[in-house]
Parts: C-alpha cells; structure tokens; sequence
C-alpha cells in the first residue's frame, strides 16, 4: 500500500505555497514538479504514511516549535532546516527521476483517485471501504517493472489487486507472452480495471481472480501453477500465511523473487513503543523469514519498505543425503550450470559468413542473443553494415566485414582481422552459399565452378583458416551449413551444381569433425530443408511452392527462425560430444 505518493515530496516553502495555492516565483522544472504535486495534494488527504513522510512531519512540527519559541540557538534551528530539506526532497527527486508511467499507468491512476470510493461502499458495490490512497504509485510501480525485466519474470502472480496499477506496471515488464494472475477479493474492482487493461498492449497479459486470495492460491496450487515473480500486497496479518503456502507448495520457482508491500510499515516494525496490530504482523513476518533457510532477503526502504525474497534453490545435500540425492551433474548442473545456462555463449567470438541476410543473419542474432561477439561477414559490405548494426541495437558487440569466402587471400584478411579486434575466434559458421538452377545437361562448366567455389572451395577455405586458430588454442567450434539437398534430389527443380557442393559440405564436415576433435575442435553441419526467403518467391521458384508444401510433412515451408536454436546449441559446450554430424531441419522432408 502506497498513500499520498507525493506528500511532503517538495520544499517547506513550495509546500505551503501549494497548500495555500500562491505559486510564487520558482524555477520551470520546480513549477513542474509543483503542478504535479499540487494536482495530486488535491485529491489525496494529507495523511503520513512511509517512515520519510513521519521524518519530515515530525521535523517539520519541530521547526514550528523552534520558530515560535525565544531562545532556540540558531544552530539547532538550522540543522533541523537541514536535515527537514533533505528529507522532504527525496521523495519529489525520486519521482522526478524515476523513469514516466505510461499514458495508461496516469490515467489509471488518475481514475482511482478521483473515484468516490466511500459511495461505492455505501451503495454496497465493495465489500469494505478502499482507501484510495492504497494504490501503488509511480515509484513503486517502476521499480516492480524493472524487477520484472531482472529476473527476466515470465509468470506473475500478485497478491491483492487494488485498481491494477500495480498489475499493469508488471505487465509492462512482462515478455509478449507473460502472463499475471491478480488476485483480488472485490469483483468491484476488476470491472474498474479490465477497460483500462483492455485498451493496454499489455492488459492481455493479465488475469483477475477474484475471491479470497487464500482460495485462488489453493486453485493455482492444485493446477500446478508455478510463478516466477510474486507481489504480495494485500491482507497484512494474512502475509506470513500467504507466504507460507506459497513456499510449502512450491508455487515460487527457485531463484525466483516475492515482493512484500509495506513492510516497514511507518517506521512501526521497529519503533519499541508501537502496539500497532499490522506493525507487529509485520515484524513477525520478517523475523521468520529470515529464519527460513530455504529463502534469503533484503528490505528496500522505498518508499513504505517492499522486501525482496529469493527462493534459494536447494542443491547443498550431501551425496548420501536422506531421500538418495545424488550430488553429481546431472542434479547440481555441469559445472553448476543447469541446461539453459550451458547454451550461453557469453565471452565467445563468433562469426557467420552470408550473414548479410537470410540464414546467416539469423544465425548472428541467434549467436549474439546468447552472448556472443558477432562478426557479420558478407560479400556485401552494406548488408554486412546493417545487420551488425541490428546487433548493436540489441546490444550485440558486433562488426562488420567484407569477404569472398571462395578466396583464400580475402578469408584470410578475414580471420586477420577478427583475431586482430577480439584475439581469437571461438565460432565460424560458414554460411555463405549460392545456387543456380539448371539441367544437368545443361549445367556449365562455369556455373559449376562458381557453385563449387562458395559452397565447398570456400567452405574448406574458411573452416581450414578459422580452425587453425581454433587447433592452436585448442577449442572451437565449427558449424557448416549443407542442405537437405544433401540427403535427397529436391524437385522439381533443377539443381545439381548446388546438390552435389551440399553433398561434400556434409562429407567434409565428417572429415574434419573426426579430425580435429582431440585437439578441441568440433566440427558440424546443418541442413535446412526449404527455407522461406525472398529467394524461393523469384518468378522461377515461386510457382513450386505449392508443389513442395505437399513434400512436407510439417506442412510449412521453414522459416530462418527455425534454425537459429540449432546452432546455439553446436556453438555451445553442451554439444561437446557431437562431431562431424548433418543436424537436419526440414520439417520431415527427407523421410516422404
Ligand atoms: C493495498 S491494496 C493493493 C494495491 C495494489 N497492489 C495496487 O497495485 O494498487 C490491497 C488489496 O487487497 C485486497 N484484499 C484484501 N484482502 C484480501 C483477500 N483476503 N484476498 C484477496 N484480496 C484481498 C483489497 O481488496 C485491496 O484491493
């Protein structure tokens, strides 16, 4: 619960100035911040509620008294003046600094506190009277988003719901496909809140359940439900129970966080003297989860204190433990990393040839997406340019070079100039490749050629450039790209240049994955079955495509996206014992 955000948020002297509505001369950034709390000063009573609103009421109250009584000494007066300017400043300068709230976060808010709460109440739409003022506000709502996007939540559930600011904040963090379950007690409330979630992109991604919140918590534990993230904010008396059943039905994953509301409770869960009922729920909660060894935390005083609980994931049995725990790697994870961490790719250098579109670009990404600095090779150095520039959008360390991989000079200038910028090269794909389609009867001398130079001469050239860094170092990873062409004749069209290169791809990639791999480095392929890319809509390919859909079991053509988790997977050390293999990816194709 969060009342009267902006109270005491601003000077004394701007404070009263707001109070009696004289707006005297002060700066335009203060005449902002001014106009923001003065709108909200006028419709929040003035109540104190977090420990720095108490700190500058009581100093405030001592300024009086200082001012009005002869004889306070002038240093005591402005040291209080001191201490009341640094605590009434803090809260302004964390809301002025503090990332906006969506436009639909202020009309939310906006909507909740100008509603008349007490009518709703005695016309017996809500079962108790709400205090408007319990919304969760802008400071609290941003740091539960950025909580969001650090613990990389995919599943939510909050506790307590209010009009869904809260909710909404998560769900701003949430990935497309989050999902928050809220539970809330008053139906009320999730008619107030569901308009203003379906007009959000990310209202979708809530569901309210209303009832008592212990009931909902039964039905999601019934149903398996696990979350990553939970907020618990309603019920105080009630949170250690919550809590409890959370942790006792294993509904919070391990590492994963719960956020409890207010648990400094006005400075009263620690005050000697405070019989407060909630302050005391509150110091009990704390005292006993700090008992519980299966979770640590941390209390935040933002704002009326949120406390921070991570589910430590229990892994420190013994190999004898009770109930036959075997402490090796398949429990603890390899090197203590559990499977998604073994396919990060975080301190590798990576380069893909052909990246400047189609497959290749896709495999940069997927490479820079898993933690790899990505070097974007492609004969055009303009398509090289934009997709490395892609990759610094999303943060990818990434460069961009030019090279023909059919000439050894130029994949030579290549492999130079990787190890020059990062030292070494940890991951080649070797991508770049063409095809022409023609009858074999047909088929030229130099379109032959011209096949065999990207698609095999310049394979060997770049896998035997990459991988005599690779042999010196003693790793690296190697990931060809063949064909599904290489296991089967596609048709109907015409294409035996590219069919037969695909073919040695995958009999080279046998040879040098059997070779190399004493000395570290593994070698592998993958074949595509047809990939859909503004290659195969040309006025020659595209009338086909129908044609091939009925070759394809999955009854689709692939998309680029469709092999991207492929080669994270050879690139990373949880492929270490796979070499010299042909991954195909065709939807089925090859087996009709
Ligand atoms: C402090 S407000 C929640 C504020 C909200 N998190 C926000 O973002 O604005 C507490 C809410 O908990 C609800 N509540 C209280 N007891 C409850 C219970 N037993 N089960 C479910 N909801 C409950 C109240 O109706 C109220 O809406």
């Amino acid at each position: 619960m969060t009342i009267c955000r902006e109270q005491h948020v601003l000077s004394e002297e701007l404070w009263l100035s707001a109070l009696t509505g004289q707006l005297v001369s002060i700066s335009v950034e203060k005449e902002h911040l001014f106009n923001a709390v003065w709108l909200h000063l006028s419709v929040l009573s003035k109540v104190s509620d977090t420990p720095m609103e108490f700190i500058v009421e009581y100093l405030s109250q001592a300024m009086k008294i200082a001012e009005s009584q002869p004889g306070v000494p002038e240093d005591l007066k402005s040291n209080v003046q001191k201490a009341l300017d640094i605590a009434s400043g803090l809260d302004a300068y964390l809301e002025a600094t503090s990332a906006q709230e969506s436009e639909l976060l202020a009309e939310l808010y906006k909507k909740t506190i100008e509603h008349d709460w007490q009518k709703a109440f005695e016309e017996g739409k809500t079962l108790f009277k709400l205090p408007k003022q319990c919304i969760t506000g802008h400071v609290e709502g941003q740091v539960l988003k950025m909580f969001v996007h650090m613990s990389k939540a995919r599943r939510i559930l909050e506790i307590g719901m209010f009009t869904g600011y809260g909710a909404l904040s998560m769900a701003e963090g949430l990935p497309e496909d989050g999902q928050l379950v809220a539970c809330e007690i008053e139906p009320y409330l999730k008619d107030f809140a569901q308009p203003l979630f379906d007009r959000s992109p990310h209202g979708k991604k809530i569901t309210v359940k209303t009832g008592p919140a212990m009931d909902s918590l039964k039905e999601l534990a019934a149903a398996g439900e696990q979350f990553d993230m939970i907020f618990i904010d309603a019920d105080k008396t009630n949170y250690i129970n919550y809590y409890r059943f959370l942790l006792d039905h294993n509904m919070l994953r391990p590492d994963g966080i719960i956020c409890v509301d207010n648990t400094l409770f006005k400075g009263r869960v620690y005050l000697q003297d405070s019989n407060d009922g909630n302050g005391f729920a509150l110091r009990e909660f704390s005292s006993t989860i700090q008992e519980d060894p299966r979770v640590e935390q941390v209390i935040l005083p933002v704002r009326d204190g949120i406390t921070l609980i991570r589910r430590v994931p229990q892994m420190m049995a013994g190999p004898n433990a009770e109930g036959g725990v075997h402490c090796d790697e398949v429990f603890l994870g390899v090197q203590g990393k559990f499977i998604l961490d073994r396919l990060r790719l975080d301190g590798r250098v990576a380069y893909v040839t052909g990246a400047g579109q189609g497959i290749g670009r896709a495999f940069a990404h997927a490479l820079g997406e898993a933690g790899a600095k990505v070097v974007v090779v492609d004969l055009d150095g303009k398509k090289a340019e934009r997709v490395a520039q892609e990759l610094t959008l999303k943060g990818i360390q990434s460069m961009a070079l030019t090279a023909d991989v059919s000439q050894p000079q130029s994949v030579q200038g290549m492999v130079d100039a990787i190890v020059a910028k990062w030292g070494t090269i940890h991951i080649g794909c070797n991508n770049a490749g063409i095809n022409m389609n023609s009858a074999s009867e047909d088929t030229t001398l130099d379109e032959w050629d011209q096949t065999f130079g990207v698609n095999l001469r310049g394979t060997f050239i770049c896998c035997q450039a990459a991988g005599r860094v690779m042999l010196k170092q003693g790793y690296g990873k190697i990931i060809n790209t063949a064909s599904m062409a290489s296991l089967i004749v596609p048709h109907p069209q015409k294409q035996l240049a590219y069919n037969t290169s695909k073919a040695g791809v995958v009999k080279l990639t046998q040879t040098l994955g059997t070779e190399w791999i004493d000395r570290g480095v593994r070698v592998n392929c993958i074949s595509p079955g047809i990939v859909d890319t503004p290659l195969i809509h040309s006025e020659e390919l595209g009338p086909l495509v129908q044609r091939w859909l009925s070759d394809i079991p999955a009854g689709r053509l692939a998309q680029v996206t469709d092999l991207q988790a492929a080669v994270v997977y050879l690139a990373s050390d949880a492929s270490d014992y796979m070499t010299g293999h042909n991954l195909v990816i065709e939807g089925g194709q090859s087996l009709w």
